[in-house]
């Protein structure tokens, strides 16, 4: 069963044809491992990886790392095998590749719940996440947002997304209109905003550099493609001790006000008011989540 909101700081594609990576893949410290049916594996390949993700939902133990599987998409004929397996498997979460409208959604949804039917799963047990990745796609993120309560996120996929508008990556500008779209249609729709892959793995600067601008834009976490980006990118989503400890004088400083009847604290001179106390209060729940998950880890 698929839970809605949890932390997802990092996903991590797994080539699903690759049976050492699919092994040790959970021992990295991903929030999420997103086994790849799709464009990590050749065509002549597509047979055995569906065979192998199959068998490792089935038989490997991956603790408390979320379960996400990359299909093909329909119109490709390989994304209906894709869902039979992994559905009868009990992956947690489908990921659609290349979703270009809220059709694109439904579309999947219904073939999900046909196979949960079939196969004695209870409907609504398998999650979706909707990756757009074309400037259609992106022209339509509030309506993909929408398409179906059993979306947990959508997600940027950049690659595919640049060479669609006919560029390449950057410094990130040739992004920023897709991650605000992104971010605001998955805001609306009260699910997550998950960025996309930073391809050059030996590139830790610029991997964190990207990773600390989608933290500022929003984003609940990014997809990587190599155990070495994780800790990284947890260390970005982790709140420095200064905003921890900021984070707690709101908490206090509210509580007192609440306590003597009125919903606005000062604190050194600063209004202390409802959007102050929520931000804070999500800064030290996600904290607690990050650091609940990290300290398993390291056990
Ligand atoms: C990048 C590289 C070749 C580097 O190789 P390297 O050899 O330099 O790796 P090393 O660091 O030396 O590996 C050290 C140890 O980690 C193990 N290890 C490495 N990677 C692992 C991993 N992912 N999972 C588990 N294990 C792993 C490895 O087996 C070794 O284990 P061991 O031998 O035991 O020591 C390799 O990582 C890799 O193949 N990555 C996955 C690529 C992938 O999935 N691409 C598709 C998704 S993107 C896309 O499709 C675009 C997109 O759609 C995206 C969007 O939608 O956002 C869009 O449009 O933008
Ligand atoms: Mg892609």
């Amino acid at each position: 069963m698929y839970v809605k909101d949890r932390l997802r700081r990092s996903m991590m594609f797994v080539p699903g044809n690759n049976p050492g990576m699919i092994r040790d893949a959970h021992i990295y410290g991903a929030d999420s491992i997103m086994f790849d049916l799709e464009d990590s594996v050749a065509y002549t390949e597509k047979d055995t990886a569906r065979f192998l993700v199959y068998n490792a939902l089935k038989t490997l133990h991956f603790g408390s790392k979320e379960t996400v599987v990359r299909i093909n998409d329909l119109s490709s004929g390989l994304g209906i095998k894709d869902l039979e397996a992994v559905v009868r498997a009990g992956v947690q979460v489908v990921r659609l590749p290349k979703t270009d409208s809220a059709q694109d959604v439904i579309d999947c949804e219904r073939e999900i719940e046909r196979i949960e039917r079939e196969s004695g799963i209870p409907v609504g047990t398998t999650g979706m996440m909707a990756a757009i990745e074309s400037a259609n796609g992106v022209l339509h993120a509030a309506e993909i947002a929408h398409a179906s309560d059993r979306l947990i996120g959508i997600a940027l996929g950049a690659e595919d997304y640049v060479t669609d508008l006919k560029t390449t990556r950057s410094d990130g500008i040739e992004l920023l209109f897709a991650r605000c779209m992104i971010l605001n249609a998955a805001r609306s729709a009260g699910i997550a905003a998950l960025d996309t892959v930073y391809s050059d793995v030996n590139n830790e600067e610029g991997f964190i550099a990207e990773a600390t601008l989608i933290k500022k834009l929003g984003f609940d976490g990014k997809s990587v493609i190599n155990p070495r980006q994780i800790e990284p990118l947890h260390h970005v989503f982790m709140p420095s001790e200064k905003d921890l400890n900021k984070a707690r004088a709101i908490m206090d400083a509210i509580a007192e006000a609440n306590a003597r009847g009125s919903g606005v604290a000062s604190l050194k001179g600063k209004m202390i008011d409802k959007p102050v106390v929520t931000r804070a209060k999500r800064l030290l729940d996600l904290y607690e989540a990050g650091s609940k998950i990290d300290e398993v880890e390291e056990i």
